[in-house]
């Protein structure tokens, strides 16, 4: 969907991205991930041309970008950004609407549109009159996300797009993301330098520094099998256990056919929020409940440690 054919891009004669060859593929959710400066965020600008690149070549669909007039190519990628990027004297409404409008869709289909969209990302209706600033920061992001997803853009480029979020608020919007990938199979990449983010978003993690790719992969072969030291360091050799279990959900670790009394689980949390649920709770069994809280099992704290190890052989 996405290649990047040995792409260099300086500023002021110092190079942010070098040689870089990348291809993302269609319905794949593409994280790039690294330092501050290792050049993530030019990366992904250069793909809707908010950044020109000075030597190689960026395909999209199989022609290059540079042949691609700038604003219709930035219609068919819907972009969201941390700061949000909303326009402030604009409602919610014509916010989420600003592409459709561009494109010159009939109000009735942009209505339609609209509330689709606040189905998708648990807005409330009674918002879309308000302005940005009469907003929470997370339902400012919420309609950032609406507003790049509006005109059902072939592709989602999403740079820290959670970034100013506190942890709750975040983790609930990744996983709506999860929720939208799995839903639409849309082409997603996104920036971040949280490595539990991108653990928990990428089917593929490009990490990267100093304008440079240093390994790509699936998150549990970044982990399992780092390529050199920065690779391990960057993952942080003494979380690995933890971020392992980040991969995987209580479902595929429940013991079927076991039932026991107490508050549930949900089979779709991972391993590493059921440790948490364990050490709060002082215990090495829990249950767990299905998506429609139906018992599905239970779940131990030895088959966790095993799962682990499983993992960390697997990879
Ligand atoms: N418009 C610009 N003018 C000059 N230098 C720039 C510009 N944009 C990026 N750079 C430089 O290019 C390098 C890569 O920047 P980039 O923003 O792509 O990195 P990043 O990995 O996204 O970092 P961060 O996570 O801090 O946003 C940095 O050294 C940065 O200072």
């Amino acid at each position: 969907m996405i290649e990047f054919d040995g792409v260099s891009r300086a500023f002021n004669g110092k190079a942010a991205v070098k040689d870089l060859s990348l291809q993302v593929a269609k319905g794949e959710f593409c994280v790039l991930l690294g330092t501050s400066g290792s050049g993530k965020s030019t990366t992904l600008k250069m793909i809707n041309r908010l950044v020109e690149f000075d030597s190689g070549d960026i395909r999209f669909a199989g022609e290059s970008v540079r042949q691609l007039d700038a604003r219709t190519l930035r219609r068919r990628m819907g972009y969201a950004i941390q700061s949000i990027g909303l326009f402030p004297h604009w409602t919610v409404r014509k916010n989420i609407a600003t592409v459709p409008v561009l494109l010159g869709w009939s109000r009735a289909q942009i209505d339609e549109r609209i509330a689709a969209l606040l189905a998708l990302l648990n807005l409330d209706a009674q918002l879309l009159n308000r302005y940005p600033h009469q907003l929470s920061g997370g339902q400012q992001q919420r309609v950032g996300v609406a507003r790049a997803l509006a005109a059902d853009p072939e592709v989602l480029l999403m740079d820290e797009p959670f970034g100013a979020l506190d942890p709750v608020t975040r983790g609930v919007l990744q996983q709506e993301m999860l929720r939208i990938h799995r839903l639409s199979g849309r082409t997603i990449v996104l920036v971040t330098h949280d490595i539990d983010e991108a653990l928990t978003l990428a089917d593929r993690i490009v990490l990267m520094d100093n304008g440079e790719i240093v390994q790509q992969g699936r998150p549990a072969e970044l982990l399992t099998q780092p390529k050199n030291d920065f690779v391990r360091d960057f993952f942080g050799r003494s979380e690995m256990g933890v971020r392992l279990l980040s991969l995987e959900q209580v479902g595929n670790a429940v013991r079927r056919g076991e039932w026991l009394a107490g508050e549930p689980i949900a089979a779709a949390l991972t391993l590493r929020d059921a440790l948490s649920q364990f050490i709060a709770r002082r215990t090495d069994k829990l249950p767990v409940v299905d998506d429609r809280q139906q018992p599905l099992g239970v779940l131990h704290f030895g088959d966790l440690l095993q799962l682990r190890e499983g993992l960390t052989c697997a990879g």
